[in-house]
């Protein structure tokens, strides 16, 4: 058998690092060895919660003080983007790979990111989505935008989500501008009688931000055409729809010797 990859967790109470930390410790491939939150220094896992029940990894506030006594191979980062960004750059400067579900970074941090883990020959992947679903959902719209160059990205998430619009839409946008010269959309005398009426704006794109409970995570790419519509949609009823491209960014990180965004680059 292979020597486990060691990984260590940031944001292990959040509703995704609790499926992370089950994810990796069920997993013979995989060792937990650590896990980075605000709170609860020193304590073992189990006793943080009883979902964590046997897991006896400890917590740390400090992730350098994390990965000196852990020694980990990979961070799986799942906290929040203000503190993401430096542990990611921590994990890197101690040639950790950086798994990322974080979403929330701005492009001057992911380019920062991107260029330290490339000098560094080091892998990194950050991923706006993990469900191999969504990945093809915006492949799907990035194929589809050749056709139909009118577009309105609906994405809908639950209530207690920080950042909007969503990593998904984003990314799902910025595919599509790699295939659709920018267009401004709707009628050229259009007034928006309430700010925010028709959403925010990529390259004449329209994304719109839904905060719902008892909505996970989903989002609709609505495409216009001639007497047409096109409407392609992804849903996740679960977090558990996250763990199989959080298990494949991991064995694949390790493999890696360069900086990634989005999990499109890694599928077959
Ligand atoms: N890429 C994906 O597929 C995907 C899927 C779901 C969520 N997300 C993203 O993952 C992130 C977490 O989502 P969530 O729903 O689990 O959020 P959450 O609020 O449930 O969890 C975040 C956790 O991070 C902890 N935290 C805060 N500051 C911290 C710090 N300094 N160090 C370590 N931990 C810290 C919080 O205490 C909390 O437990 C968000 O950015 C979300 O957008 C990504
Ligand atoms: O629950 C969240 O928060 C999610 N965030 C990601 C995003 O911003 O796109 C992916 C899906 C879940």
């Amino acid at each position: 058998m292979e020597t486990p990859i060691k990984v260590i967790i940031s944001g292990p109470r959040g509703r995704m690092g609790k499926e992370a930390v089950k994810m990796v410790s069920n997993n013979e491939n995989f060792q937990l060895v650590g896990v980075v939150d605000r709170i609860n220094e020193g304590k073992k896992l189990s006793e943080v919660d009883n979902e964590f029940n046997n897991i006896d990894c400890l917590v740390y506030t400090d992730i350098k003080h994390c990965i000196k006594d852990t020694q980990p191979d990979c961070l799986v980062e799942l906290s929040v983007p203000q503190a993401a960004f430096e542990h990611i750059k921590t994990a890197l400067a101690y040639n950790v790979r950086p798994v990322v579900g974080t979403t929330g970074l701005n492009q001057e941090e992911l380019d920062e990111l991107e260029t330290i883990a490339n000098d560094g020959n080091i892998g990194c992947i950050i991923a706006p989505n993990f469900a191999i679903g969504a990945v093809l959902m915006m492949k799907f719209s990035q194929m589809a935008a050749k056709y139909f160059q009118d577009i309105e990205i609906i994405e809908m998430h639950h209530d207690q989500k920080l950042d909007a619009p969503s990593g998904t839409a984003i990314k799902t946008a910025q595919l599509i501008e790699e295939v659709r010269a920018p267009k401004k959309q709707g009628h050229p005398d259009e007034i928006e009688k309430m700010p925010g009426a028709r959403g925010a704006d990529m390259s004449g794109m329209h994304i719109h931000s839904v905060r719902l409970p008892g909505l996970i995570a989903h989002q609709t790419v609505m495409l216009g055409g001639q007497g047409e519509t096109l409407t392609i949609r992804h849903d996740s009823y679960n977090r558990t729809s996250f763990m199989t491209g959080v298990k494949l960014s991991i064995e694949t990180v390790m493999k890696l010797d360069r900086f990634v965004y989005g999990l499109e680059n890694i599928l077959d």
